[in-house]
């Protein structure tokens, strides 16, 4: 939640409960409380902050909804609340009302590091405060501690045929494991509607931690890469994650720490996001609520324009040779544009300037990659492809998005399977999706059902 905005009461009764939390801590010197104990005191406060919204702003007006806005995908139509993070068309996403290089400097991070660890940027979304030290370490060990997937998802995994997509793959894993989900028992059980939230708290945890797993498997399956290594419970979420997947460069680490906190959310209309939300909204559990994001995320136009992108890149390559000219790399952008086809990377549903999360990463590759040859050319594409799209006069916004630069990252460090890529956008993007199916649960959200029309009916509306 936002907590800027708020009444006298509203703000009185949060300065109240915080003064209780950190009394607990400085007076009992007792553990510091875990993210659900947080949780649990945060949610009556915002039960009550947003029936107060309701009740002053309930039948006010954002202004009028176009007929185009139903033809043209609902650009723009206010029609979610996400309470995680919020993009401006300008300057990109905020977390919780803070910006990529402010949780760069202020989450947490490794001994030694210097990226944003994601366990405390799962913090912040879930709560919008800043943990401790501590407590992101002991958000580690907790998924450490339910990262274990069960034996028939592995077999589901194992049976899959090599050449069966990676997401696909991941899809069908994530959906498996709502074969344990406590949210789906305890409704079988005639949970009350009041504690929804906490079974979907527990899945929400299990998905989170399991996804390295599943995402290890996926990559040895397909790739040939060899057996699992265990987890570590004193490692962090990206450690392990970069140990299953079989690679043990603390630089490939930090980038899996900085890649995951930016990937992680992206407010609530994109396809994942919002899949995910709709999906819970009929009650399914997180499990298959997520599910449902993986398989909107593998689309070309949204998630697999990360794949979609180092595919371009080498066909590029392939035709007009490295270290080619500006002149060369300009053809090459025409050929596809003129073939019918996107440049991916480029653009934005939303954005209106380059994606901060494409600048997070160009400045990552700065410092440890500057003189990557893939590097360079993703560089020389930044500087040719936004004059071309603006002369071609059809793209809204001629800029880089974050796919436009993550493969090569990536591919830097040895992960050069590109087919694997948008899994790794998947492991990230559960932690926006979780973060706001807990809410949504805490809050009581409805089952999303909006009103469609038909071509016929919107043509007798304005004839009358
Ligand atoms: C994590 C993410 O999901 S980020 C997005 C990842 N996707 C990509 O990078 C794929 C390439 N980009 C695109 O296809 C688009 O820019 C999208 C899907 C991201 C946004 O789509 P829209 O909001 O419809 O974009 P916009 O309003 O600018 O589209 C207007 C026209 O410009 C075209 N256009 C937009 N971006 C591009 C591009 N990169 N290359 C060529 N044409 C483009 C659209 O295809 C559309 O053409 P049409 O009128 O023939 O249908
Ligand atoms: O916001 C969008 O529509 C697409 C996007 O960048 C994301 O989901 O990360």
């Amino acid at each position: 939640m936002a907590f800027r905005a708020q009444s006298p009461l509203l703000s009185a009764l949060r300065s109240a409960q915080l003064a209780r939390a950190s009394v607990r801590f400085a007076s009992t010197g007792a553990k510091p409380l875990t993210l659900k104990e947080r949780l649990a005191e945060l949610i009556p406060t915002e039960i009550e902050k947003v029936k107060q919204i309701r009740a002053e702003h309930g039948k006010k007006s954002f202004g009028p909804v176009l007929v185009d806005q139903l033809y043209g995908g609902m650009r723009g139509l206010p029609a979610l609340i996400w309470d995680g993070s919020v993009l401006d068309a300008e300057e990109g996403i905020r977390f919780r009302g803070k910006s990529i290089p402010e949780c760069q400097e202020l989450l947490p991070k490794a001994p030694g590091g210097s990226e944003p660890l994601p366990e405390g940027l799962f913090w912040l979304l879930l709560t919008g405060e800043i943990p401790t030290q501590e407590q992101v370490k002991e958000l580690s060990r907790e998924w450490a501690a339910r990262a274990a997937v069960p034996e028939f998802v592995e077999e589901i995994l194992d049976r899959c045929p090599p050449t069966l997509h990676p997401m696909s793959q991941f899809s069908l894993a994530v959906t498996a494991l709502n074969h344990d989900s406590a949210f789906a028992k305890a409704y079988q059980e005639g949970i009350s509607k009041k504690d929804y939230w906490q079974s979907t708290f527990e899945d929400s945890m299990d998905l989170i931690a399991k996804l390295p797993n599943i995402a290890g498997t996926i990559y040895r399956n397909v790739f040939g890469d060899g057996k699992l290594p265990p987890i570590d419970p004193e490692k962090d979420y990206s450690h392990n994650l970069a140990t299953l997947l079989g690679f043990d460069n603390e630089a490939f680490v930090e980038l899996l720490r900085l890649y995951i906190t930016i990937h992680s959310d992206h407010e609530g209309g994109n396809v994942s996001a919002h899949t995910g939300k709709l999906v819970g909204s009929a009650l399914s559990d997180p499990f298959l609520a997520f599910g449902a994001s993986l398989n909107g995320l593998a689309g070309p136009l949204h998630g697999l324009a990360n794949q979609e992108v180092l595919i371009w890149l080498r066909k590029m390559q392939a035709k007009i040779g490295e270290n080619a000219s500006d002149e060369a790399v300009k053809e090459y952008v025409w050929s596809t544009l003129k073939a019918g086809q996107v440049v991916p990377g480029y653009g934005h549903a939303v954005l209106r300037k380059t994606d901060p999360r494409y600048t997070a990463q160009r400045e990552f590759a700065l410092k440890h990659m500057g003189n990557d040859p893939l590097f360079k050319l993703v560089a020389q594409v930044y500087s040719v492809v936004p004059d071309i799209l603006l002369e071609a006069g059809k793209a809204k916004n001629p800029w880089p998005n974050v796919d436009a630069h993550s493969g090569v990252l990536l591919s830097h460090y040895g992960l050069t399977q590109m087919q694997f890529y948008t899994v790794l956008f998947g492991v990230s993007r559960a932690f926006g999706v979780a973060a706001q199916l807990i809410w949504d649960r805490a809050l009581g959200a409805p089952l999303e059902r909006p009103k469609s029309y038909s071509s016929d009916a919107i043509h007798k509306m304005f004839k009358q």
